[in-house]
């Protein structure tokens, strides 16, 4: 049955339960039901032979969550605007997805140069009606701009098809959620971890906890997953190095599963963090935008020795319906124990990128495989697969340096100096000296570590091209909206 279907059900089967806790307030299905019948209501006069894609501005209420399923029973596509990411971002993504309409639940809307906006707040109450309209599963359910490393935002559209295939993978690994589960949602709209946080709830008629954007304090966190017993967590591992100091306090025995994905995860705090989840099984996942959220997971357990490649967890095997490998420069798919580059193929595979026929062109192709002609996502992340076919991540492809001929994984020096730091974090970034170089640079998490004695230790661990050569300390690491480290930035403090 398609999705939309299942939405509907979802929320009809569950009317009197909690579906929502938004800014210290509690919101049934039916109240959420009725908000998104207004709205509906409210957008049915965008001309049916508009752009299916509509602009939806991220603000932290009932009305924005509400706005999505409105959408969706109309069969548009949503892309979600961050009214915090500056306007000139904002407006890029509104030409490129050629946006005439914004919804909008707060009155001082901020993009309406041009274009109709809908305010979505105190609409008048209708009718209750879920019932869908008839669309294709091709139809996007969303596009996403992710960053683009060039500066500017690349699309990257999902669609329904995609995002079914996503739920089921996602319901095996994290089974039965029902109306007793509580999850997690402390995600940007515009990051598509926010997705599986608010979507999977609602298909299994639980109540999505979200974090107000004000308080996003890391101690908030935890204070919410034990304040209200939370039973699905799902975050960016950046959360756990910062909740570090903090794991004697936590103990949350409610949680049932928790989900990590978007950035490398480090065993040793890892292995500490399941003490506060005692009853929790906790996955490790893997996923660009292109392949809707996640598509590869791993199951950590503390009763096993879990697979780990310079400190960083196993990203598992390929979930449902996704078939990745591993290839060299040539395309051809490396043997295991290999080191390349990590492609996917499967239904969770975007189209590709939105009206940007130079990035399909570099990122998908076709390949035979097993006698099929299958389409490939170059993903830039360099992995290799082991005897079990398991993969493990190394580290982006293009955060690989080359230095003195020698093709250098960051991801091994910070292992050896987290290694010696001890619960310190540690990130390090290729740069490009004065006589055009590349040197490694190396930035801790501390102010108050000596140099000396870590370069030792270096050397007695690392070949000579392998060390740092320019350190900085900082108090804290910078996250993007993501809250993933921001890398980019730590880039920046070698250019002064
Ligand atoms: N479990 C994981 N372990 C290591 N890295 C991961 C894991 N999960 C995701 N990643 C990293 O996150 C990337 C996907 O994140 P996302 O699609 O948000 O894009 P991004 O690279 O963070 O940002 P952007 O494309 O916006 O510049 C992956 O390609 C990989 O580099």
């Amino acid at each position: 049955m398609p999705l939309i279907f299942d939405i509907q059900n979802a929320i009809e089967n569950n009317l009197s339960n909690n579906a929502f806790f938004i800014n210290e307030k509690y919101y049934t299905y039916q109240e959420y039901s009725q908000i998104i019948s207004n709205i509906r209501k409210s957008i049915k006069k965008i001309s049916s032979d508009e752009n299916f894609n509509v602009g939806l501005v991220t603000n932290d209420d009932i009305e924005t969550y509400a706005s999505i399923i409105a959408l969706w029973l109309e069969g548009k596509t949503y892309v979600p605007l961050n009214p915090e990411f500056p306007k000139s971002r904002n407006q890029n993504i509104i030409n490129q997805s050629h946006i005439k309409t914004i919804l909008d639940s707060s009155s001082n809307a901020v993009f309406n140069s041009g274009m109709s906006s809908i305010l979505t707040k105190q609409l008048p109450n209708c009718e209750i009606d879920l019932t869908p309209i008839q669309f294709s599963e091709n139809t996007n359910a969303y596009i996403l701009f992710t960053s683009g490393t060039t500066g500017t935002p690349k699309g990257v559209p999902i669609t329904f098809d995609n995002l079914s295939n996503f739920i089921n993978a996602f319901n095996k690994l994290c089974p039965n959620i029902n109306s007793k589960d509580r999850f997690l949602q402390m995600f940007e709209l515009t990051f598509d971890m926010s997705v599986v946080s608010y979507l999977a709830p609602l298909l299994g008629g639980a109540c999505v906890y979200t974090i107000p954007k004000n308080k996003i304090k890391y101690s908030h966190i935890f204070e919410m997953m034990e304040d209200y017993k939370l039973t699905i967590t799902i975050m960016v591992p950046s959360i756990i190095n910062y909740l570090r100091p903090y794991f004697d306090e936590i103990n949350c025995p409610d949680v049932r599963f928790n989900l990590f994905a978007g950035e490398a995860l480090y065993l040793d705090v890892l292995e500490e963090w399941q003490k506060c989840l005692p009853n929790a099984t906790i996955v490790n996942s893997y996923g660009p935008t292109e392949t809707t959220i996640i598509c590869t997971s791993y199951h950590f357990s503390n009763s096993k020795k879990n697979k780990t490649h310079n400190g960083i967890v196993c990203i598992g095997k390929d979930m449902e319906n996704t078939l990745s490998i591993v290839v060299g420069d040539d395309e051809k798919e490396l043997a295991v124990g290999e080191t390349g580059e990590l492609c996917i193929s499967g239904k969770q595979v975007t189209p590709g990128y939105w009206e940007n026929d130079e990035r399909n062109e570099a990122s998908f192709f076709y390949k035979n495989y097993n006698d099929e002609n299958i389409r490939f996502y170059r993903t830039g992340d360099a992995c290799f697969k082991d005897e079990d076919g398991d993969f493990l991540y190394v580290g982006r492809v293009d955060f690989q340096a080359k230095i003195q001929g020698y093709r250098v994984e960051l991801s091994e020096i910070e292992f050896q100096v987290k290694s010696y730091l001890n619960k310190i974090n540690a990130v390090c970034v290729a740069i490009t000296n004065d006589l055009n170089n590349t040197e490694i640079g190396l930035v801790i998490e501390s102010e108050d570590i000596q140099t000396t004695p870590l370069l030792s230790f270096l050397k007695t661990k690392l070949p000579q091209y392998m060390i740092p050569t320019q350190i900085k300390f900082i108090h804290q690491f910078p996250l993007n909206s993501n809250g993933k480290i921001d890398r980019n930035k730590l880039r920046t403090l070698f250019n002064k």
